[in-house]
């Protein structure tokens, strides 16, 4: 689907939606219980229709994974499922059969499954769905070495898995932990199920941490009974920037969107939006360089660069690598975005620098079936001058289906083309 922005502010107040992150660690740390546990999701979506799909096959013999096109699903299933299967299937879509999963992969080769690619179920490859691959063998407990640097979702889906083997574990984290707010909102949801984990920190150069994790096996997840997923942080980032460019819009300094729902202790890490936010608006009226580090925060690049277009002068956006493996090559559809409206931005290997002039003109868009793409794109569209056309609205629906429907209520004007 495409549609056609009338650029103008935002103003009102919307829920903000479960956070995708939390309510998958919810769903899978819930469906390892031996009692019932009621998860309470408020809003569905693509993704998380992906791990409740899987989740599902758990007590199937020769269970099918389709994780459509959810990287958390897959990585966090492939090491659980080989704890609790001899042999599993793995489906994907979209970008997902490209995106990395070394070097998790070949830990998990080197404590006891086997890989192969391929398709020993044709009927499995449907469409746009592709057999991944197919895992066989049962995952060992002992010694995991992963850099921090590809994808924290490894660490995760080994920290549910290994707690549920025989022998203990260990995860050793050879290099920076990024996302490493991700990790931890992991171990807050083991934790609430029962499960041991301890962290070691070591010292390392620059001071950044080494992690280990310390992990006893023959551990059960225990129910607490009814929990629920708290609101999003990194999709009400998109209304929360929309907040920050409609007060400048109409020159006010008063809250013009509010987002209900959000806890501001949560482990979520892209609750650091906020600061972001607040440190364009202190620097509004000078044009100093600002340099901002996403190592632990990567989905909120996309909103982050609309928001340096914001201002006056120059943002950079640094370690920000792992944006070209997400839903799109996110440095690339970032830069494209930014530029095709008009913007002055450059795409580094592992950044972006936005030249910042405070406004943006319009254009077309293509959303490169990215959900944040798309999102960060219609709010840009507050900056704008001239119309903004968005090709492939779609993509919202793989982390916040009703994001247009949130957009109209705080009166965006759009309509479909
Ligand atoms: O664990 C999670 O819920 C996520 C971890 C992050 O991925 P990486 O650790 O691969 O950066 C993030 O980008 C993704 O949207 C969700
Ligand atoms: C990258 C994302 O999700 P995932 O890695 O789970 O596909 C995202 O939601 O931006």
């Amino acid at each position: 689907m495409n549609i056609k922005i009338t650029p103008g502010p935002l103003k009102g107040c919307i829920h903000s939606i479960s956070s995708k992150s939390h309510a998958h660690r919810l769903m899978i740390a819930a469906s390892l219980c031996a009692d019932f546990c009621q998860v309470s999701i408020s809003d569905m979506n693509e993704d998380l229709e992906a791990t409740e799909n899987c989740l599902s096959q758990l007590n199937d013999l020769f269970p099918v994974f389709n994780c459509n096109e959810s990287g958390s699903t897959l990585r966090f299933m492939l090491p659980l499922s080989m704890a609790l299967k001899d042999k599993a299937v793995f489906l994907g879509a979209g970008r997902l059969p490209e995106r990395p999963i070394s070097p998790l992969k070949e830990e998990m080769e080197s404590h006891g499954c086997t890989f192969t690619k391929g398709t020993d179920s044709p009927q499995n490859s449907t469409g746009n769905t592709q057999q991944i691959f197919t895992v066989t063998g049962r995952l060992k407990g002992g010694v995991y070495n992963l850099p921090g640097n590809v994808s924290s979702q490894y660490i995760t889906g080994l920290l549910f898995a290994l707690p549920l083997l025989k022998e203990n574990s260990t995860i050793n984290i050879t290099s920076n932990l990024e996302s490493s707010s991700y990790v931890m909102l992991t171990l807050e949801v083991l934790k609430l199920f029962g499960i041991i984990i301890e962290v070691y920190k070591a010292p390392q150069v620059q001071d950044e941490p080494l992690y280990s994790f310390i992990i006893k096996g023959n551990q059960q997840y225990i129910s607490p009974g009814k929990v629920s997923a708290e609101g999003d942080w990194s999709n009400a980032a998109f209304f929360i920037v929309a907040d920050a460019l409609s007060c400048l819009a109409h020159n006010v300094s008063t809250p013009s969107v509010t987002c209900l729902h959000l806890n501001p202790d949560s482990a979520q890490g892209d609750k650091e939006i906020l600061s972001f936010v607040e440190t364009v608006r202190k620097t509004r009226h000078s044009n100093e360089k600002l340099v901002f580090d996403v190592s632990d925060v990567p989905d909120l690049v996309p909103v982050l660069a609309v928001l340096a277009a914001s201002r006056q002068g120059t943002t950079e956006i640094i370690n920000a690598g792992r944006l070209r493996i997400k839903e799109s090559d996110r440095l690339a559809t970032v830069y494209e975005m930014i530029s095709h409206l008009g913007g002055n931005i450059t795409e580094l290997p592992e950044g972006l620098v936005i030249h910042g002039t405070g406004k943006l003109k319009g254009g077309w868009v293509n959303g490169h079936n990215d959900h944040r793409i798309v999102m960060a794109a219609a709010i840009a569209s507050i900056l704008c001058t001239e119309p903004v056309i968005i090709q492939g609205t779609e993509a919202v629906n793989k982390s916040y289906p009703k994001f247009f429907q949130d957009f109209a209520h705080l009166g965006g004007k759009y309509n479909v083309l």
